[in-house]
């Protein structure tokens, strides 16, 4: 493929706290940002440097303990999906993924499994902790506190630049949204052995927050091809999920992402967090000002991604497909365990 010179934006969040005229600045470059490549860089967050640096040291610390210490919170244990997984063990449209990762979710107790419960209750439960490096937990749980607070800030922003109230979709995320936060590490491949880090795909939350190291690997889908999103240090790259998607109707859209593979002997480490609503929440059909309404594009209709307002629906939906191994050994009363693994959406 040629190279694609297009570029993702920088944005600067301090200037949303600046004067009015600063405000409204980025308020404009925050939607030319997400009606164009539906991707930017966001610097001016005030998330410590310490911090971010803490959680990619640990999450180093992570992958390179023994196998069986990662083994050992393996994510078929959890019928929450939490947990890690070795690379290949997760699929995207059914092709798996050279990834290996640990998921992990707002910290609650399982709800006592009810038949008559929705399925999603069963997504709630605790998360699986490596016992053999205890400090992974303290910084991670912190840091999954301050990118959730920054993920609920940069939501009101873009609710205003949607001509909405900032507060319009907190009724779909408080008293708390939905977290999951992931620690990926790419291992290098050689060309000839595939180079599907992560399959193209929409992510199905409002926002993600993208922490990376130094490799590059990440391409978002431009117009002519490609865009590569390299990392830039001190930011993260934010992008829109499948409910600014659902709520804008399709004003702004979740554009397709996918990861590449780095060069065999290297590896690459990342940090996403995908920020969602409830998962008993439906979410809204927004009434947008006429001259933005003018431009709502509609929503892609993927039939291999049907799209649902039921928030715990959608995510549930991505997790059994994403993880075929928790769901069969899991909720095979929620998939035909007969059949092959259906394409997936990543998440
Ligand atoms: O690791 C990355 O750079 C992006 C990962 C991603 O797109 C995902 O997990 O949904
Ligand atoms: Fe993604």
């Amino acid at each position: 493929m040629t190279a694609n010179p297009e570029k993702l934006p920088i944005l600067d969040f301090s200037r949303f706290d600046g004067k009015p005229e600063e405000r409204a600045g980025f308020l404009r470059d925050l939607r030319a940002a997400a009606r164009g490549p539906g991707f930017f860089y966001l610097t001016g967050h005030s998330i410590p440097q310490l911090l971010v640096d803490d959680a990619l040291r640990l999450s180093r610390r992570f992958f390179d303990l023994p196998e069986q210490d990662k083994l050992a919170i393996e994510m078929v244990r959890s019928p929450h999906f939490r947990g890690y997984n070795r690379a290949g063990f997760e699929h995207t449209r059914g092709r798996p993924d050279w990834r290996e990762q640990v998921d992990i979710g707002a910290e609650k107790q399982a709800r006592v499994f009810s038949a008559s419960a929705p399925a999603w209750t069963r997504l709630q439960g605790p998360n699986q902790w490596p016992a053999a490096l205890p400090e992974f937990k303290l910084v991670l749980l912190r840091y999954l506190q301050e990118i959730t607070g920054l993920g609920i800030r940069l939501l009101g922003a873009f609710a205003l630049a949607l001509g909405q109230k900032a507060d319009v979709f907190e009724p779909i995320y408080t008293p708390e949204p939905n977290q999951l936060l992931k620690i990926v590490r790419y291992p290098g491949r050689d060309a000839d052995e595939g180079d599907q880090g992560v399959g193209a795909h929409k992510d199905s939350g409002f926002l993600t927050l993208l922490l990376q190291d130094v490799r590059s690997g990440l391409q978002v889908e431009g117009e002519s091809g490609w865009i590569d999103a390299p990392p830039i240090p001190g930011t993260f790259v934010v992008n829109i999920g499948e409910i600014l998607e659902l709520a804008s109707n399709g004003y702004l859209r979740a554009n397709v992402h996918r990861v590449v593979s780095p060069l065999a002997g290297t590896d690459r480490l990342s940090v996403p967090f995908f920020l969602g609503a409830r998962l008993d929440a439906e979410v809204p059909l927004l009434e947008l000002p006429p001259e933005l309404a003018a431009d709502t594009r509609g929503l892609t209709q993927d039939p291999l991604n049907p799209l649902f307002r039921e928030v715990g629906r959608n995510y549930l939906k991505s997790r059994l497909r994403s993880h075929p191994d928790v769901a069969r050994r899991h909720h095979p009363d929620l998939v035909d365990v007969s059949k092959p693994v259906e394409p997936a959406s990543a998440y």
